[in-house]
């Protein structure tokens, strides 16, 4: 049994090492308790740049169970609050967590209100999220997260059409804010706590998409690329220690083998180290081919998601730039995997560095851009193409922030295009 923990004495110890997460931390905690959520040496605390996270309190060793959730406790399409407003069945089920937790924000009754409270603001998502960012500095994100971003725009736009009817007039803030919420904290669930009678019916109707629940307490923790997995059965969730942690240490959990484009559009942040980091030239080679070779490319599926890491260019790349420079049968046996495809090697190396060339190009001239952009803190509150609030700045004014993530990043995408292509230069190979 895990031991309640209610900032007992080590606290006051450990948290000198990071920053005291705050009162409305302690009510949440209690609250926690009250749902039966058990924690075992770790408590909240704030770390500079990364919100709240999660401190281990004492010594750790690898394989201790640190946290657990039960099922009762998670807000999912199942929880009786949802199922009882009757959204549609065809609806998201992020769409419908979106609109409970609107439609309950002002509520000082909620049964969630002290887990609300020590959520991030409207403010806070302003700056760090790109989907909140004004036009100009959307269009100098990299092609593959402004692909990603056109992606979750999307996504929200229709959650908004299908659940507006549900909601306040004027509630398109508070919807695109709750959806923010729920994108960027919730865990993978299906349903594995409902009864035998209802579980096959269910599992039929969900798509990875509507495999999602809140889940108080494990939201607290940040993500690392190598990072304690949460797992889940039908009690509920459960974090078990990857490995031993120093009391001070800050314990995170792994939110997916995620590179930095999709951790940036999704979650409003980048990781300096990220052992999944890669780039995309999708935007370089695609524009390129002609009709013949998009459909030739699409009936062996090597059609788009073209990856390039420090170390290699993809396969499916190579298959791209096989098609485009060699004769078919050439192409024909890579693709079928009758043939390494190593006679050729060379050859395809000089358009793989040819290609990455035109993209250090590229980056260049958007560093330039960024470098460029006029840092003001201040900002004012305008109506964007959508019809929903958001802020207008003169062109080319930017928050500080979100100047340096971008700079940031291209910075990270310039070091993954020179190494490669270091590495090719030298012989290296591709994947
Ligand atoms: C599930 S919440 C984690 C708790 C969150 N830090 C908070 O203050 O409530 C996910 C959010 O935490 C932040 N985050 C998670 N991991 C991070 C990291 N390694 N570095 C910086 N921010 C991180 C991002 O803002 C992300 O959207």
């Amino acid at each position: 049994m895990f031991e309640s923990l209610m900032f007992p004495r080590w606290h006051t110890y450990i948290m000198a090492a990071a920053l005291s997460p705050g009162e409305q931390h302690q009510f949440f905690i209690k609250w926690a308790n009250k749902q039966g959520i058990e924690m075992n040496g770790v408590a909240p605390a704030k770390f500079v740049g990364r919100g709240i996270g999660i401190i281990a309190a004492r010594d750790l060793e690898k394989g201790e169970k640190i946290v657990f959730v039960p099922a009762s406790a998670l807000i999912s399409i199942d929880s009786k609050p949802i199922r009882s407003r009757n959204f549609p069945k065809s609806f998201s089920i992020h769409g419908r967590l979106a609109a409970h937790l609107a439609l309950t924000h002002s509520d000082v009754e909620s049964s969630h209100k002290p887990w609300q409270d020590i959520w991030p603001s409207e403010e806070d998502f302003k700056t760090i999220l790109p989907l909140n960012w004004p036009d100009n500095l959307q269009s100098l994100l990299p092609a593959a997260a402004q692909d990603l971003l056109a992606a979750q725009q999307k996504k929200l736009e229709k959650d908004w059409k299908d659940l507006q009817p549900f909601l306040p007039p004027d509630s398109k803030d508070l919807f695109s804010y709750t959806w923010t919420i729920v994108n960027t904290r919730c865990f993978y669930w299906d349903y594995p706590d409902l009864p035998p009678s209802r579980l096959p019916k269910k599992r039929q109707s969900l798509t990875a998409d509507d495999c999602y629940a809140m889940c108080p307490f494990l939201d607290y923790f940040n993500h690392a690329d190598e990072g304690c997995e949460p797992l889940y059965d039908i009690l509920g969730y459960t974090v078990t220690c990857n490995r031993d942690y120093k009391a001070g240490e800050e314990v995170y959990v792994s939110y997916g083998s995620h590179n930095n484009d999709f951790l940036l559009v999704e979650y409003g942040f980048i990781l300096e180290q990220n052992n999944c980091d890669t780039t995309q030239v999708d935007h370089l080679i695609l524009p390129k081919l002609t009709q013949a070779e998009i459909e030739t490319l699409k009936e062996d599926s090597f059609y788009g998601n073209y990856t390039v890491t420090n170390h290699s260019v993809c396969h499916r790349t190579q298959a791209a730039l096989r098609l485009q420079t060699l004769p078919a049968r050439r192409y024909c046996v890579f693709v079928s995997g009758a043939d390494d495809g190593s006679s050729d090697q060379k050859r395809i190396d000089i358009k793989c560095r040819q290609l990455l060339d035109e993209y250090a190009r590229e980056i260049i001239h958007t560093e330039d851009a960024i470098d460029g952009l006029d840092v003001k803190d201040g900002f004012e509150i305008g109506v964007d193409k959508a019809g929903s609030a958001k802020e207008t700045m003169e062109e080319g004014s930017v928050k500080a922030e979100r100047k340096d993530i971008l700079a940031k990043r291209w910075t990270q995408v310039r070091n993954i295009v020179n190494e490669c292509s270091r590495q090719l230069s030298n012989g290296g190979k591709t994947d």
